[in-house]
C-alpha cells in the first residue's frame, strides 16, 4: 500500500552506532563481554551497530579519520581509555574537524585504564563500581543515548608535537606507577594498587617548574602560539615552549613527589582523584603533591581517593589549583610523562583547554535533577 511505501521514511530510524573493540584490552575478556552482554542490550534497544576489531594500535585513529559522518549517529570504544584517545585523535586530524568532533563518542571500559568510564558512571549518579558491572552500567547509559560537551586539552610536547586530551597529564608517582605497571597488566585494575605499593617503597621526587594561567586571570590571547592551524583550534592562551610564559601566569618552582593535570574526577574506575570536576567545566584541575610528604600520609591519600575524599585530609603536601592552561618545565633529568595514561616524550609539556569541544555519551541529560 501506499501507507507502507511511504512509513519508513517517517519513523525515526535506529541509532546506528560504530563499534570499536580492541581484543587485547585488559585482560582480553572485551569481546566476550561485548558478545555476552552488551550486543545483545543494544539489539533490545533497537540501536544498528558495525563491530570492528582493531588490528593494532592507531587502527581506530586510522578508521575515524576516513568514515562518512553522516552515516554514524556515534563512536563507541570498547576497550580502555586508549582506544578513545585515538577516536578522538582521529576526529581532530580530520579537515573537517570542526563538525567530526561534533560526532557522539563513548565507551564501553573494557580495559585496564578506565577513567572515563568512572567519570560517567559516576555522572549517572550511580555507586562507583569496577569490571563488569562497570562495563554493564554504561552499557544501559549508551542505550539512553543522553549526550554532554566534554572539555578537550590541546597539549603540546617539546618537539612541537600537539595532541588533544580528555583524561590528564601526569608526571611524578603516578605516571611512573602507570608505566611501570604495565608489567602487571595481566591483574586488570589490581595491577595500580600493587605499582602503587612498589613505588611507595622508593618514592622519589623530581624538581620542576609548573606555570600556570587561572580562570579569568588576564585570559588575553597570548598570541604566540596562536596561528591557525589545520588540525584543531588555536590556543590562543599559550606561547611556543621556547618562549617565557605571559606576565599573568603564576609560576612555581619546587620538589615534586607527583603533578597531575587531570579534567575528569576519575583517574581510574576507583580513582576518585577530582571529585569537582565535571565534563565541560573548561578548567584543567591541576594537583600536585610538594616533596617532604611522610609515606604514611601519601599512603592515607591514596586510600581516600578511592572514596574522593582526599581533600578532606587538608594536607599541607597537597595542592589543587583550577586553571585553564599550565605548562611543566621538568628539571629532574630523567622521568616519565603521561597523556591519558600513554607516555609521551619527556621534556616541557604545556595544555590549554577547549571548552565543550567534543561531544561524549553520557546517557544523562545534563540538566539531570540533582539528588541526594
Ligand atoms: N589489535 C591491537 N593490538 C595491539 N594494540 C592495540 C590493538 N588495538 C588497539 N591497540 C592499542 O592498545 C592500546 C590500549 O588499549 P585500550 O585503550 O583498550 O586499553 P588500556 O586500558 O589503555 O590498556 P590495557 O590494554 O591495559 O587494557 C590503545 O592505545 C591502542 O593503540
Amino acid at each position: 500500500s501506499a501507507l507502507s511505501d511511504i512509513a519508513p521514511s517517517l519513523l525515526p530510524r535506529p541509532r546506528r552506532l560504530l563499534l570499536l573493540l580492541n581484543p587485547f584490552g585488559g585482560r582480553g575478556l572485551a569481546l566476550q563481554w561485548c558478545q555476552t552482554h552488551v550486543l545483545p542490550m543494544i539489539t533490545e534497544a533497537d540501536v544498528s551497530f558495525n563491530l570492528i576489531q582493531t588490528e593494532r594500535p592507531n587502527h581506530a585513529r586510522e578508521l575515524v579519520k576516513g568514515i562518512s559522518l553522516a552515516e554514524w549517529d556515534g563512536i563507541v570504544a570498547i576497550s580502555g581509555d586508549g582506544l578513545l584517545y585515538e577516536v578522538l585523535n582521529g576526529l581532530m586530524e580530520r579537515p573537517d574537524w570542526e563538525q567530526a568532533i561534533k560526532m557522539p563518542v563513548g565507551i564501553l571500559p573494557s580495559g585496564s585504564g578506565n577513567a572515563l568510564a568512572g567519570a560517567i558512571n559516576c555522572n549517572a549518579g550511580l555507586e562507583q563500581v569496577l569490571g563488569l558491572e562497570l562495563l554493564l552500567n554504561c552499557a544501559v547509559l549508551l542505550c539512553h543515548a543522553g549526550v554532554a560537551p566534554l572539555d578537550l586539552v590541546a597539549v603540546t610536547t617539546a618537539s612541537g608535537a600537539r595532541c588533544f586530551s580528555c583524561l590528564s597529564v601526569a608526571w611524578g608517582f603516578i605516571s611512573d606507577v602507570d608505566i611501570e605497571s604495565e608489567k602487571y597488566r595481566h591483574m586488570g585494575a589490581a595491577r595500580f594498587t600493587l605499582g602503587t605499593l612498589v613505588r611507595l617503597a622508593s618514592m622519589h621526587t623530581y624538581r620542576g617548574r609548573l606555570s600556570y594561567l587561572p580562570p579569568g586571570l588576564g585570559e588575553l590571547p597570548a598570541g604566540g602560539a596562536g596561528e591557525a592551524r589545520v588540525g584543531g583550534p588555536p590556543d590562543e592562551l599559550l606561547v611556543p615552549l621556547g618562549q617565557p610564559v605571559p606576565v599573568s601566569w603564576v609560576t612555581v618552582e619546587d620538589d615534586f613527589v607527583l603533578v597531575l593535570a587531570i579534567y575528569q574526577s576519575h583517574l581510574g574506575a576507583d580513582l576518585f582523584a577530582a571529585p569537582f570536576a565535571r565534563f565541560d567545566d573548561g578548567l584543567v584541575h591541576l594537583c600536585f603533591i610538594k616533596a617532604g610528604i611522610s609515606r604514611a600520609a601519601l599512603v592515607r591519600l591514596f586510600l581516600a581517593m578511592e572514596k574522593g575524599s582526599h581533600f578532606e585530609q587538608e594536607c599541607p603536601h597537597l595542592v589543587h589549583v583550577p586553571v585553564r592552561a599550565f605548562r611543566l618545565e621538568p628539571l629532574t633529568r630523567k622521568g616519565i610523562l603521561t597523556v591519558d595514561g600513554e607516555r609521551v616524550e619527556y621534556g616541557p609539556i604545556q595544555g590549554q583547554v577547549h571548552r565543550g569541544l567534543a561531544r561524549l555519551v553520557t546517557g544523562v541529560s545534563r540538566l539531570k535533577i540533582a539528588t541526594g
